[in-house]
């Protein structure tokens, strides 16, 4: 192992520019030569590679975005765009790819590598939507994104005595959702993986409310949707003032936490120690808080496991 590259896919995420740089100083650290390359797959097949150094990642660790930039490159999904990727790869004198993303990007990873290129995954997305790892990069500071402002909605639901419905990304995954409704103290959770009845859900407001309550937030993940539909819903069924706000991509940017910070760092470190120790097709990932590494595709095949008794808890905490 001589020289290796990294790239950012996908939706971006804070925390992916302390993953960058540990990737690349741990790979100087150890020798390696290290390209950079811009706009995730799609900057692959145009070859907008660079050469790296240490200098090239001082001062990003604290910054959300990633300085590789992303993309999200449909093509990438036909095999002869991944040919020419691995073509140009082979053409720098890559021997290895660090792929920081999702699931997709894993899944081009996977690809990548069934024409004979070393790939390793590093997990950078807010969703929190791959079941090999507890957390990804950038989960943290989505959720601590998410919280502030249902801190503030929770300000005004309470002054105005109406049901706030907040909706919050994550996918098809309700992670953020559930953490930001139990650290927010949330009335009501609606997730994809639990789903929900919406007469069930006027009748625990109008509750909430002869109960004394005066606010009332209504957390909805991206994956059930129709946040505005059901703010008029529920307005009309329960007679109390209802406004609805989607988060959107306010919870993709910003500084990362410090548990993200640490979270890249450990795992783009392991990442080139993996390399160094010739292992590839692999992602690298956190149980338990011990970094662990999976091959990739036993971990895209693994069954998410929805976390039921945080939800129970959040429920019985909420009334
Ligand atoms: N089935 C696939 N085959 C080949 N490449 C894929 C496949 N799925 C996704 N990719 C590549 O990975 C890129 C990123 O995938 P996707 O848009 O699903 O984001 P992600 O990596 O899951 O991150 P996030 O969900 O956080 O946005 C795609 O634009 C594409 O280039
Ligand atoms: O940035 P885009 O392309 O609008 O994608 C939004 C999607 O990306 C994510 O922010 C990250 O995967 C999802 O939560 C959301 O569904
Ligand atoms: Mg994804």
């Amino acid at each position: 192992m001589k020289k290796i590259a990294v790239l950012t896919s996908g939706g971006d995420a804070p925390g992916m520019n302390a993953a960058i740089r540990a990737v690349v100083r741990m790979a100087l650290h150890n020798g390696l030569e290290v390209m950079g390359v811009q706009r995730g797959y799609a900057g692959l097949v145009n070859g907008e590679l660079f050469k790296m150094d240490r200098s090239s990642v001082s001062d990003i660790i604290q910054r959300g975005g990633t300085i590789l930039r992303t993309a999200r490159c449909l093509e990438f999904k036909q095999e002869e765009t991944r040919i020419k990727a691995a073509n140009i790869l082979k053409a720098y004198g890559v021997d290895a790819l660090v792929v920081i993303g999702g699931d997709g990007s894993f899944m081009g990873a996977k690809l990548l590598s069934k024409l004979g290129v070393k790939t390793i995954g590093l997990p950078g997305t807010i969703d929190n939507d791959l079941a090999y790892t507890d957390y990804t990069i950038g989960f943290d500071t989505a959720l601590n994104t998410a919280l502030d402002a249902i801190n503030k909605l929770r300000d005004t639901s309470t002054s105005h005595e109406r049901v706030s419905v907040v909706e919050i990304m994550g996918r098809d995954c309700g992670d953020l959702a559930l953490y930001a409704g139990i650290a927010g103290g949330a009335e009501s959770i609606i997730v994809p993986e639990k789903g929900y009845d919406k007469d069930d859900l006027c009748r625990v407001i109008l509750e909430g409310k002869a109960n004394g309550k005066m606010h009332n937030l209504v957390l909805v993940a991206e994956g059930i949707g129709g946040s505005n539909e059901l703010a008029k819903y529920i307005e009309s069924v329960t007679g109390i003032e209802t406004r609805a706000t989607i988060l959107g991509h306010i919870q993709r940017g910003g500084s990362p936490t410090a548990s993200d910070r640490v979270l890249a760092s450990r795992l783009g470190a392991r990442a080139v120690e993996l390399l160094m120790e010739e292992k590839t097709c692999r992602v690298v990932g956190i149980r338990n808080n011990e970094v662990v590494d999976d091959d990739i595709d036993e971990a895209l095949a693994m069954e998410r496991k929805f976390d039921d008794k945080l939800y129970e808890i959040a429920k019985a905490l909420s009334y």
